[in-house]
């Protein structure tokens, strides 16, 4: 598992010393190169930097691309060294890059959005969209260390911690309700570095149990089944919706599943409910028809056959896995998660 450092970026200078490579290449995206990379540009040693246009709707294998032939083009061996500096798009899409390229070069993750901090980065799952779908092409391929520095939060717009925030709560829900309750208890505009460290811990020690998700890392996907689709179908459509704000809607239609399955309790249901829909908007996307989310749900990686199987709740800290679930049921919680009032 990858050591994740909690420590000023100044740190860089020492991990990049402790580390053999040829050539240091540096990813970031357009939004990054003007926020961030000023501020680790001290600290980092010759490099070639690679800028590539920010956003979910540019983590696609044609960015790869880009990467790939500045990589090539820069006659990167195998022994260069690739730091992702950027959000979980950087971070997912510049590991694809780094785990393919000539087989496989080592990368350091600097994540630079709340959502990075705590899910993205760490883990070892990378990969782009594709034909629509979610992170359908990548690797489970691990950086040599991620650093964690709170001050890229400056610059961070409000509604990217809101994001980030959902991926904590779920982390919270399905593993450690105190965790939960702490988060509730806060903003997400004053989230600290203690909470940071405790939504990290959650991941590193499930992903640390399953690294390459055949059984209980699935839990971190709560949400995510209908979530996901949300998101893909929102961006095929040119609606606005960040990662974050699709999984806290997929995880109020999953807490819906959960309940229907007798597995989450009515009150706990609500509370759930209530909580994410006080912070989170869904737009207006009525006119999704069931059958487009279905078609992407039917594309989610834990399927088998087939069939559905969704990570549902058990009650708040507690979470399951390989639960198959009907069409009939889905539609049912999509039907009602649409017609809330937000
Ligand atoms: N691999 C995993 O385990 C994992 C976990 C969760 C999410 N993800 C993926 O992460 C992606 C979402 O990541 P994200 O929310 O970080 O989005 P993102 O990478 O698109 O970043 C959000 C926006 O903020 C900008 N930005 C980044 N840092 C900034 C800063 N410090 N100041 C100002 N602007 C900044 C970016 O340029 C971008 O425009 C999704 O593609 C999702 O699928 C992966
Ligand atoms: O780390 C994991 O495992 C997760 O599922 C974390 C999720 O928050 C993240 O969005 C992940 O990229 C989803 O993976 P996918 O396999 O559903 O594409
Ligand atoms: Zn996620």
């Amino acid at each position: 598992m990858s050591k994740v450092y909690f420590s000023k970026i100044d740190k860089l200078r020492d991990i990049l010393s402790s580390i053999s490579f040829s050539r240091l290449f540096v990813l970031v995206d357009d939004q990054t190169e003007k926020h961030c990379y000023p501020l680790v540009k001290p600290f980092l040693a010759d490099h070639i930097l690679i800028s590539v246009k920010s956003g979910e709707i540019n983590k696609t294998l044609a960015s790869c691309t880009e990467i790939w032939g500045q990589l090539t083009t820069h006659e990167a061996d195998r022994n260069a060294l690739l730091i992702n500096l950027g959000g979980g798009v950087i971070t997912d899409m510049g590991g694809f890059c780094a785990g393919a390229y000539k087989r496989g070069i080592n990368f350091i993750n600097i994540p630079t959005t709340l959502l990075a901090q705590v899910d993205a980065s760490s883990g070892g799952k990378t990969g782009v969209d594709f034909e629509g779908f979610k992170n359908h092409i990548g690797l489970f391929c691990e950086p040599q260390c991620v650093l964690i520095d709170t001050i890229f939060h400056r610059t961070l717009p409000a509604n990217q911690m809101r994001s980030g925030f959902a991926e904590m709560l779920k982390h919270g829900l399905i593993a450690d309700a105190g965790h939960w309750e702490a988060l509730k208890s806060i903003s997400y505009q004053s989230v600290d570095l203690d909470a940071i460290k405790s939504s990290v811990a959650i991941k590193q020690k499930v992903t640390e149990a399953d690294p390459t998700e055949k059984g209980v890392r699935k839990i971190l996907n709560f949400g995510h089944t209908i979530g996901h689709a949300f998101e893909s179908f929102c961006l095929s459509n040119d609606i606005p919706l960040l990662h974050g704000e699709a999984i806290a809607v997929g995880m109020i239609a999953e807490a819906f599943i959960s309940n229907s399955k007798r597995l989450l309790g009515d009150q706990e249901r609500e509370e759930i409910e209530q909580y994410l829909k006080e912070i989170y908007d869904l737009p207006d996307i009525k006119k999704a028809s069931y059958h487009e989310i279905l078609r992407l749900c039917k594309q989610d990686k834990k399927n088998k056959n087939g069939k559905v199987l969704m990570s549902l709740l058990e009650k708040k800290g507690k979470a399951t896995y390989d639960v198959p679930i009907d069409d009939q049921l889905i539609q049912e919680a999509i039907s009602y998660t649409l017609e809330l009032h937000f």
